[in-house]
């Protein structure tokens, strides 16, 4: 995946060094962060972050766009110009999604992004919107996005065969499912889209619910996580107000609206203690001076004025400011989505895919580990030697399957054979991963190793997605770093 996405006409010079707070004061400030992050955790509002997943053309972008102005983040005079300017390009009904668009701020800011990130607050939630790219063509991008993600939201359109066309082999309902839940996230809610495409039908909602409900349990998810809303996006019914009289849903529909699940999302435990991990998913230009990255802290708290490692290499940047979604943050702990403005560095030494680091608390680089993987619905099996790409947050490298060694009972984890010849569909396997060099520059060129840790180390950071040939055929967790 690409590196730097800064415009040719950058400047690429070293940024002058901010001043670097001496060591007491940033033990001071970690101190302080951990006192509020844990009152927090026990406070009214308490954030986490969500990604928003389903088949292309589900209605994603347009129910953020709506969320967004119900909920108070797009004010009237900002809609009323997202409405005009899609019906200029004679694109009227993407008028909410325009708010989701990322191109005209791609280009303000001279950046690529892929993921668009945005803020929602509900009465107790504080929600960062990952709003990830259907198509297949995107899911190394919806990756990145689900690898920074606490929940998701699934979006799947109920007009007859559109829902089948998403859930049916080789629609994205059932990949991105899958992928979510092999990246750790545990709690999803399914909105049921375009109601108003099939007159509101009950029977309908619950025939897709009834579809959908084996294969996340299937997936992963427990019942108890998941939930199911019926909505119309465009329309704007049973998002942040409950159906009104007049609409068919009020009927039949007396549950929660879609504001009342997220609401009542479940935070997950931050491990502010661990070493700090910052994996870089995105590089771009600092908004007044230097140069940002943006990511999702895995571990640990990050602050102003610290000298931090960048891994791998010998570099290392001073952070000058944190901020989220334009809020400037004193500190930003394990689970926060944030951009980080670095100073003292040469901006050619900051990759997607690197982790900012404490000195002396680096993270392992590796290029051979040992992992357990659930194989995905694979129509090839995978041998000792298959060639893969192998996922790690933003980071895609060249890796080869280079060992098989046992098949594992998927409901308990018992080895039920040790060296297999081949892994098939659905199974659940222990295997070793080794890197390729991206070249074939002769036998001497070796992969070069990636920052990594074991999934019983640090969860975030021991996960990884197998890809070949454009298709995800595995997921798992990183159980041994070899070398
Ligand atoms: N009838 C109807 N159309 C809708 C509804 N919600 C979204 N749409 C339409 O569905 C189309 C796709 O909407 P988007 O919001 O761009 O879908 P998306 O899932 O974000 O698409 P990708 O990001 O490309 O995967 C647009 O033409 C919307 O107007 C709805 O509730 N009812």
């Amino acid at each position: 995946m690409a590196g730097l996405n800064l415009n040719d006409d950058a400047p690429m010079d070293v940024i002058p060094e901010e001043p670097v707070k001496p060591p007491a004061a940033i033990e001071k400030l970690i101190e302080e962060a951990k006192a509020t992050l844990i009152a927090q955790e026990n406070g009214e509002k308490r954030s986490l972050s969500m990604v928003v997943v389903g088949h292309v053309d589900a209605g994603k972008s347009t129910m953020m766009g709506r969320l967004l102005y119900e909920l108070g983040r797009m004010d009237e005079k900002k809609r009323v110009a997202n409405e005009r300017g899609s019906a200029k390009v004679g694109k009227s009904s993407f008028s909410w999604a325009w708010e989701l668009d990322g191109t005209q701020e791609e280009r303000e800011r001279g950046i690529t992004m892929d993921i668009a990130l945005q803020t929602l607050n509900t009465p107790h939630r504080v929600i960062t919107i990952l709003d990830a790219p259907g198509h297949r063509d995107f899911i190394p991008n919806m990756i990145s996005g689900a690898s920074q993600a606490d929940s998701a939201l699934l979006v799947v359109d109920a007009a007859v065969g559109e829902f089948e066309a998403g859930f049916e082999r080789g629609g994205q309902t059932r990949e991105h499912l899958l992928l979510v839940r092999s990246l750790g996230v545990t709690q999803v809610i399914v909105a049921v889209n375009k109601l108003d495409q099939v007159e509101w039908s009950k029977s309908r909602y619950d025939e897709i619910c009834n579809l959908l409900k084996p294969f996340l349990a299937q997936s992963g998810f427990h019942p108890t996580k998941t939930q199911f809303v019926p909505v119309a996006a465009m329309e704007g019914i049973n998002l942040s107000q409950p159906p009104p009289a007049a609409s068919p849903l009020h009927s039949w529909y007396k549950g929660p609206t879609l504001v009342d699940l997220l609401d009542a999302l479940e935070p997950p435990t931050r491990d502010i203690n661990a070493p700090l991990r910052f994996p870089i998913s995105n590089v771009f230009k600092g908004a007044t001076s230097g140069i940002a990255v943006s990511g999702r802290v895995c571990g640990g708290i990050i602050v102003p004025g610290e000298r931090l490692r960048i891994v791998p290499g010998d570099e290392s940047a001073v952070v000058k400011a944190i901020d989220s979604d334009g809020d400037s943050l004193p500190w930003a702990g394990a689970g926060s989505n944030v951009n980080v403005t670095l100073t003292g560095v040469d901006p050619i030494s900051l990759n997607v895919g690197s982790v900012l680091c404490r000195e002396g608390q680096t993270v392992p680089l590796v290029s051979s580990f040992t992992a357990k993987i659930i194989v995905f619905d694979i129509q090839i099996p995978i041998t000792a030697g298959t060639s893969v790409e192998l996922f790690h947050h933003s980071r895609d490298v060249p890796a080869s399957i280079s060992r098989l060694i046992s098949v594992l009972d998927r409901s308990n984890g018992s080895v039920i054979k040790n060296k297999p010849r081949v892994l098939t569909k659905n199974m659940s396997a222990e295997v070793e991963v080794s890197l390729r060099s991206s070249t074939y520059s002769g036998p001497a060129s070796r992969a070069l190793p990636i920052p990594l840790e074991p999934f019983s180390v640090n969860k975030e950071m021991g996960r990884i997605l197998i890809r070949r040939g454009g298709e995800t055929i595995g997921a798992g967790v990183v159980l041994e770093l070899l070398t």
